[in-house]
């Protein structure tokens, strides 16, 4: 794919930018997760992979965190080739909410949760992936990771613990949509299986492959393995470009004009379709849950190259 832009001008852009907020000590590490809390709030990277492989990365791109909400963009893809547009549509809506990613609500009129990038989505999103039992769903859904990343993953386990003991609002959600029908009764195979795929370890370079991965109509740019079926790339862009970024996301569309999702442990994809995969990583975070240093980055990074999608 031809880019409009030299590929050295995204080194310098990333470097220069990286220079800019490196010093910038807005915001707050995630606590509500004991393990997020050990971050470091200086680790920052920002990586560019363009779909036709082409990597470009600074700072701290090595360093391992663990994905969290980033992961629901991946398994909801999973979800869409297990169990097809209409099943998956039939539980969970394509709704913004325009509420915090943790808000125990559902739509009153379906009574199924708003979109699969807030917890309750997710979580339902999760009991839909197939498997005979715990161990073949979540190996499936490891497999279905490594396609995006590349190489074999593992989940944290520390992470995993830390989010099973102290996640009582995810709990509540699950038992909500149990009590509506809306999941099966297998609610704590579910909910580990949540927790699992929050806590598997990557790195600043390994979420740019993945959002170059969605880029590429499913085809990961560097191995050329075919991630996730191109006829569900539709769907997965569309609900991050509405509702990627939680309560943020009609700013985000606005400002920045391309799918995103963000997770607590502040990483950030955005996806440049046809063109590239962004990621920033920077833990510290806004009252909504998404990385300063990330939504900056992002900002600028979109307009500096006119990356908008109703850029004219
Ligand atoms: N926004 C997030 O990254 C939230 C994920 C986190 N594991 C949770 O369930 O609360």
């Amino acid at each position: 794919m031809q880019l409009t832009f030299e590929p050295g001008e995204i080194q310098t852009a990333i470097e220069e930018l990286h220079h800019k907020y490196r010093c910038l000590q807005v915001g707050a590490i995630a606590n509500y997760i004991p393990e997020l809390a050990k971050m470091n709030p200086d680790w920052f990277s920002i990586c560019v992979v363009t779909a036709d492989g082409q990597c470009f990365s600074v700072g701290d791109s090595q360093q391992l965190f663990t994905i969290q909400s980033i992961s629901k963009v991946f398994v909801y893809g999973l979800a869409l080739e297990d169990r097809g547009r209409d099943r998956v549509l039939a539980t969970v809506g394509v709704e913004p909410t325009g509420d915090a990613f943790n808000a125990i609500i559902l739509d009153e009129r379906s009574q199924r949760p708003y979109n699969p990038m807030v917890n309750a989505g997710a979580i339902a999103t999760t009991s839909l992936i197939q498997g005979k039992g715990a161990t073949e769903r979540l190996n499936r859904m490891l497999a279905m990771f490594e396609r995006y990343i590349g190489h074999e993953s593992f989940i944290d386990m520390p992470t995993f613990m830390s989010e099973r003991t102290t996640g009582h609002r995810n709990r509540a959600m699950a038992h909500l949509m149990l009590n509506f029908g809306m999941i099966d009764e297998k609610i704590d195979e579910a909910l580990d299986l949540y927790f699992q795929q929050c806590s598997l370890m990557v790195n600043c370079l390994d979420l740019a492959v993945m959002a170059a991965t969605l880029a590429n109509c499913g085809i990961n740019p560097l191995n050329k393995v075919q991630a996730v079926s191109s006829c569900y790339i539709r769907d997965i862009l569309s609900v991050m470009y509405t509702c990627g970024m939680y309560n943020f996301a009609g700013e985000w569309a606005y400002k920045v004009g391309l799918p995103a999702k963000s997770g607590v442990s502040g990483g950030l994809i955005v996806v440049v379709p046809r063109r590239m995969g962004i990621a920033v990583f920077s833990p510290l975070l806004d009252e909504r849950g998404n990385s300063v240093r990330g939504v900056k980055v992002c900002e600028e990074l979109s307009q500096r190259f006119g990356l908008h999608l109703f850029e004219s």
